[in-house]
Order: C-alpha cells, then structure tokens, then sequence
C-alpha cells in the first residue's frame, strides 16, 4: 500500500515511522510520502490562506495552492490522475471513520491524505478532485482538532495494522473492540495476585470453552455499560 500525506507540517507525521509502522515501512509491506504543501506555493511568503469569503473567523487553505498540489500528488505513472488512488479529507465536517471504514480502506492500493488547518481547505478542491478520484471526507470523532495531521496519524494506524504482516500475531486484529461488534474485555498477564487483586479463576483453569465463554460474557458486560448504542436495538 503506497500512502502520500499533504501537510503544512510534514514533521508531524513523522511518528509514521516509528515502531510498528516504521517496520512496516522497512518489511517492504507499506510505502509513504509527505510533502510540504508549501512547496506548492508562488509568493516570498509562501502563502497557503486567505480570508473567507462570505466574511467569519479565521482564514481558508487556498484552492490555487491544494489544487496543483493534489494534482502532482494524485498523479500516478503516466503523470494523469492515478484513477485508483482514493483520496481522504479529514474534517469535523466529515462521515464517522471507524473500524469498518479501516477494514474497507486496507484493501486499497493508494491513499492520499490532505490534511487542512485554519478553518479548512477551499470546498472547491475537492469537489475539482471528485472529477477525477474518490474523495472522502471523514472525521474520527465528535471533538474538535486544530488541524488534519492527528487525524491522519489515527486512521492509518488504525488502516495499517490490519495489512498482512504488519501484526506479529495476525490473529489480534480478528479479536479487536468492533471486529465482532463488542468491545474488548479486560486483559491480565502474571503474576496471577497483584496487591491482592487475583485473575479471575476461569482464565487459569485451563478450559478454553470455558475461557471464550467467560471472555465472550465481559465483552457483552462492558459493551452494554459503556457502548449500548453498539448493540442490536430490540425491534
Ligand atoms: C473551528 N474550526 C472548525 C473547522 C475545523 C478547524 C480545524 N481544522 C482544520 C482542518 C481540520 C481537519 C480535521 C479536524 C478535525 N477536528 N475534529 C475531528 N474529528 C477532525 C477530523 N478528522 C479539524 C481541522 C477548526
């Protein structure tokens, strides 16, 4: 999977290269670019904002900036559009990405990221984009970011981790909160007494029935306490 990230400050993404995704990189499994956008600017200022139009606070990411930026980026070999490359915009703004969408995103060969700052990027850009590529347009959560870069970091964590190889165990990722609809339950590890605080019995008996079942029960438990609206509504 090749993945190319525009932002105003490419050593925010730097933790992209870090531990496991920086393995990942290594191992050959994922290949990623981050460019400046100000490399695409004209001026001595290198201006990437301007006033809105229509008056409000803050300022908006320039068209005339993002727009040959995300051309050169979502070019592919031939130098036209790469028609395969999906490109993603996060913003409070956007559709919710969760864990289905990563499932979804994992199987694509090229994604690009714009991250915005100030008050975002020019609408324009993408509905030019949406001629010519996938655009989606996602947020991660309902809160509100200073800019796109966090939200980059979150989804491909959450995207790359599902990749073949990229897990030690690739049976972890099958037992994930959200793969089956639940949350995780706890996890504990040794010793099995802890400040007299024991394991629960079930986890040392050895009966892997048993074990699933048990396991099973707390993530129903603690789903119904702290994410109700994850489960089946009754009609
Ligand atoms: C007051 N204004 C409102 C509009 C957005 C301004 C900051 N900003 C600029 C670019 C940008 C990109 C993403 C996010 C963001 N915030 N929350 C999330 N879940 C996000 C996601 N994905 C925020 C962003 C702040």
């Amino acid at each position: 999977m090749r993945l190319d990230v525009v932002t105003i400050f490419p050593e925010y993404l730097e933790p992209l290269r870090v531990a496991l995704l920086g393995k990942a990189i290594d191992k050959g499994l994922i290949s990623v670019g981050v460019h400046n956008l100000r490399d695409w600017t004209h001026d001595v200022h290198k201006a990437v904002d301007d006033a809105p139009y229509g008056g409000g606070p803050g300022m908006v990411m320039k068209p005339t900036v993002w727009g040959p930026a995300l051309d050169d980026v979502l070019a592919g070999p031939d130098g036209g559009t790469d028609p395969d490359v999906l490109l993603v915009v996060p913003t409070p703004a956007g559709r919710r990405f969760d864990q289905a969408t990563a499932q979804r995103w994992s199987k694509e060969k090229r994604i690009v990221f714009a991250c915005g700052r100030y008050e975002g990027i020019d609408q324009r850009v993408f509905d030019d984009a949406a001629r010519r590529v996938r655009v989606e347009e996602v947020s991660i959560g309902d809160y509100v970011l200073i800019g796109g870069e966090v939200a980059v970091l979150v989804m491909v964590e959450a995207v790359v981790r599902l990749l073949p190889g990229v897990l030690g165990n690739q049976q972890s990722h099958q037992e994930d909160s959200f793969s089956d609809g639940l949350l995780e339950g706890p996890s504990y590890t040794r010793p099995a007494v802890w400040r007299d605080l024991e394991v629960p019995p079930v986890l040392l008996s050895g009966d892997h029935g048993k074990v699933a079942r048990w396991r099973h029960e707390q993530s129903l438990e603690r789903t119904r306490d702290r994410r109700p609206d994850l489960l089946p509504s009754d009609d």
